[in-house]
């Protein structure tokens, strides 16, 4: 016989669920008011003269999960760029400060010499040299001879500036040839290790040397390696830190008044969410795919006379040589030059927040700067994406726990930006802040409606009843309308309903592993991290990517949790279809319970790759047997002590 459960978890849970449903309804708005690119405003020939100045960062932090050839082909992807290139400037930070990721640059500073005129003259798409050579065969006869020729020689260069990189990266040491023929090798010598070095700084081309041209004799744009002084006793605050010392340096060597950084694409984030944001005062700061005024980043505030003449504002004179000028700006980058400073507070990226980009970013909106969404056919930015459900975890975990900080700290949406900015965009931003706690409904959603269908307790209105309509609605609604989102942002039903489980697995574990992680550093245990997203994959998980199988491998605690759930509800199905068989009968527990069965069944549906890892796998991706043991253990126990206590 079924009974009545106690709403009142339900209630929290299906509150926390509308706080966000409610925080997302500025996607709900038709925004976009920029539409102008490029393209549409003529050829960028013509308007050179009126094209501000543009200083691009490409940050890194460690050669082993952020190679140098990977590193390297962003930067090329972005020396590239059809734009003036006496306005243009590429630094790349290199927060491990790696004398391997330096000679990758210094050899991609030769590479751009033919690889700029080649992607000029053949309009090449995509102008990340790896993505190209992996995506593109040669041209056949349509493109002429001089195309393929061109095609092939280009190509050889690239793969053998690879094996160069590689072989370098391997052995864990520069070629001696190398490090004699160029001097900027000389500043590892004082090099202790990756947390205690002198700045190294070194600018590899001056757009302003009429000897820096390429092969056919054109400028090139300006490109900079720089590694911040790092020692033990002074705290480097991860990337934001990272991004300051470049804002300084940078204004120095170019003083490009924006910025942009490359990297990542998130699907219905940036074609449907910032979408809307556009049309109540712009989309968030991401740390990447952005550009920013100088001003901007500087902690200006917006007033009457912040509007810029770029023309104006082009002069950007020089009188030192290339050398006077690198002594200067490495004084910029030193361990003790924000000492006493605003940097990190009121001027540049803020410190103390894993993610810096949005906190930043919400502090310039609330100084009354508006952002626009610009989303051209042609990408003007392409990415990375972690490729393992681990590295998504991890990633997730470190957004997840940086947005409730973000909720918790003094630039919090809920009242710092009240009235700073509308109120829109100030639920679009709490929106992301409640991922975390978020966690907590969508626990309860995953165990207890399971756990009461064990016992017969019915916990939503029953068919009959006119308050299952609310339910059905509410349910359905939220997930027709996922899905047409989704299907906008040029989704597949298939790549929907893999997102559906990518949600669940955010949701409980890195979710609840931020929430738990913030509570207690709010308590004062723990200290801000910054795990950095592995970019790269073993070959075997490579191949298993491929055939779209998903990667577990690690015994890690956020795969304890998410298996955990997924045997409970397995047990609960199972209990539920052996009740059926022995005394039920299934049509009045379905008029009952409807939901929750339709809920424990949607739950071991999107688990099925879990079974799969758990019990089936015998590849190096599966499960480790630790975790199918603690696991089974675990949700065993639950279900028995929850089947004893009621
Ligand atoms: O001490 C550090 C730590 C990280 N980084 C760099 O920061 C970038 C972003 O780190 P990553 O681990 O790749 O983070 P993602 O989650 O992939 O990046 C997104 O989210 C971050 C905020 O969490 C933003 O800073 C990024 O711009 C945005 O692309 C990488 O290039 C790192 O090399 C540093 O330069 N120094």
């Amino acid at each position: 016989m079924e009974r009545k459960g106690d709403g009142s978890g339900l209630g929290c849970s299906e509150l926390s669920f509308g706080s966000v449903f409610t925080g997302s309804s500025p996607k709900l708005s038709d925004g976009t008011r920029f539409t102008g690119s490029p393209s549409r405003t003529g050829s960028l020939k013509d308007t050179r003269n009126s094209c501000p100045r543009v200083d691009v960062f490409v940050c890194t932090a460690d050669p082993t999960i952020e190679p140098p050839i990977m590193v390297i082909s962003t930067v090329l992807s972005a020396m590239a760029y059809d734009y003036p290139p006496e306005k243009l400037a590429i630094y790349l930070s290199d927060d491990a400060g790696s004398d391997l990721t330096f000679y990758a640059l210094l050899e991609a500073s030769i590479f751009a010499r033919q690889w700029i005129p080649f992607c000029k003259k053949f309009n090449v798409q995509p102008r990340s040299p790896a993505a190209y050579f992996v995506s593109t065969s040669p041209p056949d006869d349509g493109g002429g001879q001089s195309q393929t020729r061109d095609f092939l020689a280009i190509k050889k260069l690239y793969r053998e500036m690879e094996d160069r990189i590689e072989t370098a990266t391997m052995l864990g040491r520069i070629p001696e040839e190398a490090r004699l023929k160029h001097e900027g090798f000389s500043q590892w010598d004082s090099y202790s290790s990756k947390r205690d070095h002198d700045t190294i700084l070194k600018i590899l081309i001056d757009s302003k040397d009429p000897c820096s041209t390429d092969i056919d004799g054109s400028a090139l744009p300006t490109l900079v390696y720089l590694a911040r002084e790092k020692r033990p006793q002074h705290f480097h605050n991860f990337k934001a830190g990272a991004m300051n010392a470049l804002i300084r340096v940078s204004s120095k060597i170019s003083n490009g008044a924006n910025h942009s950084q490359s990297r990542l694409f998130l699907r219905v984030i940036t074609n449907v969410e910032f979408h809307g944001t556009d049309g109540c005062g712009g989309p968030l700061y991401i740390g990447t795919g952005c550009f920013h005024r100088r001003d901007t980043l500087c902690g200006r505030e917006f007033n009457q006379d912040s509007k810029i003449d770029w023309k104006k504002h082009d002069d950007h004179r020089r009188q030192q040589s290339v050398h006077e000028l690198e002594a200067e700006a490495k004084t910029l980058a030193s361990c003790t030059f924000e000492q006493n400073t605003q940097w990190g507070n009121e001027m540049g990226l803020k410190y103390g927040c894993p993610v810096e980009d949005v906190i930043t970013g919400l502090s310039i909106q609330c100084k009354g700067w508006k952002s626009a969404y610009l989303n051209p056919e042609r990408k003007a930015f392409l990415g990375l994406a972690p490729s393992t459900l681990p590295q998504v975890l991890v990633q997730h975990k470190r957004w997840s726990e940086g947005d409730f900080q973000i909720l918790l700290s003094q630039y919090s949406p809920a009242w710092y930006a009240h009235g700073r900015i509308s109120l829109g965009l100030q639920l679009g931003y709490c929106c992301y802040c409640l991922w975390a706690p978020n966690c907590l409904a969508t626990l309860y959603y995953s165990i207890i409606p399971s756990l009461c269908l064990l016992k017969g307790i019915s916990l939503f209105p029953q068919v009959s009843s006119p308050w299952f309509l609310p339910f059905a609605y509410v349910i359905f609604g939220k997930y027709i309308s996922s899905l047409v989102e989704f299907i906008r942002a040029d989704g597949t039903v298939l790549g929907w309903w893999n997102e559906q489980r990518i949600w669940l697995y955010k949701r409980t574990s890195s979710y609840l592993f931020a929430t738990t992680d913030t509570i207690l550093k709010k308590l004062g245990f723990g200290d801000t991290a910054f795990a950095i997203t592995d970019k790269v994959a073993d070959e075997d998980v490579s191949e298993r990517y491929e055939k779209e199988m998903m990667e577990f491998g690690s015994a890690s605690p956020m795969f304890v949790v998410l298996s955990t759930l997924a045997m409970l509800n397995l047990f609960c199905l199972v209990g539920v279809v052996k009740k059926v068989i022995m005394n039920e009968s299934f049509a009045r527990l379905y008029q009952t319970m409807p939901l929750q069965i339709l809920l424990c069944g949607v739950l071991v549906l999107v688990n099925f790759p879990l079974y799969q890892g758990l019990l089936l796998r015998k590849d190096r991706g599966r499960m480790p047997t630790s975790v199918t043991l603690k696991s089974s253990a675990v949700a065993l126990l639950v279900c028995a002590i929850f089947s004893f206590l009621h």
